[in-house]
């Protein structure tokens, strides 16, 4: 049965006058894979930061899994790693950082990148990267893995490669939150979407069951008249249209 692994109680944080948080709560479970979406600058990042611990919380509580070990792994939105060195070396590098055995090429072919463990890091694609940077995230088999935006810029085809890594890194037990634009992408993976506005988790559901509850075709769409509906102050798009078209 699932369990929550990840929680913010009461959490409120902003940067100044730009609240993030206010006063939110949610719990999300092990084996279920989130998707955070929301207008640009609505916090998302800012959000996963929280719940990784790379920031911490004005007020409220956020609590985490109370395992030994590696609880969280956070992969950011442009993940870097150390030129000079190959995919393999790169793995086992983190892998010795661990307690547990880490089998580098069996989490490299997990990820679908068992045909490049000898590609220098500095030489693969950007697609590569981010498999590379999921790689990372499984070492140490954490029961959360935190994704931001993991699939902006890619090919539609690595970009469903790696939303069904992440759905299958939940299916084995984990909780995989991951941010993400791609609507469509997160309709057909992740099995609960949490949408971010005004400091608030203003949608929570299945995909399937938020598109039903609002009368709507697509996830797109109740997207789009729930951001309108709690008042989008984050990027004026009417102002942007009109520089736009001058
Ligand atoms: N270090 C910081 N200092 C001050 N303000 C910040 C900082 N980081 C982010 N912000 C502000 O906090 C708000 C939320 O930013 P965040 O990056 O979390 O949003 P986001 O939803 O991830 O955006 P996007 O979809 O564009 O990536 C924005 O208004 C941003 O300008």
């Amino acid at each position: 049965m699932s369990e929550p692994v990840l929680e913010f109680a009461d959490a409120s944080f902003a940067f100044g006058d730009v609240t993030i948080l206010d006063d939110a709560s949610v719990a999300l479970e092990d084996g279920t894979f989130v998707a955070l979406v929301g207008p640009n600058g609505s916090g998302k990042t800012t959000a996963l930061e929280l719940f990784a611990g790379l920031r911490s919380l004005d007020t409220g509580t956020v609590t985490r899994p109370a395992t030994t070990g590696r609880t969280v792994a956070y992969l950011p939105q442009s993940p870097r790693f150390r030129p000079g060195f190959t995919v393999r070396e790169v793995v086992a590098f983190y892998g010795s950082l661990v307690e547990t055995e880490v089998d580098a090429d069996a989490i490299l072919s997990r990820v679908g990148l068992g045909g490049a463990t000898d590609r220098r890091v500095d030489e693969l694609s950007g697609g590569m990267t981010r498999l590379l940077g999921l790689a990372q995230a499984l070492i140490g088999d954490p029961p959360v893995v935190v994704l931001d935006e993991p699939t902006s810029g890619l090919d539609p085809d690595i970009a469903d490669h790696i939303f069904e890594a992440a759905a299958s890194m939940a299916a084995d037990g984990r909780l995989v939150l991951t941010t993400s634009h791609d609507l469509e992408a997160v309709s057909r993976y992740a099995d609960r979407v949490l949408l971010i506005a005004n400091g608030e988790f203003v949608l929570d559901g299945s995909p399937a069951a938020l598109v039903e509850q609002a009368g709507a075709e697509r996830l797109r769409d109740v997207f789009s008249a729930t951001v309108a509906g709690s008042g989008r102050d984050a990027v004026d798009i009417d102002a942007r249209t009109e520089g736009d078209s001058a």
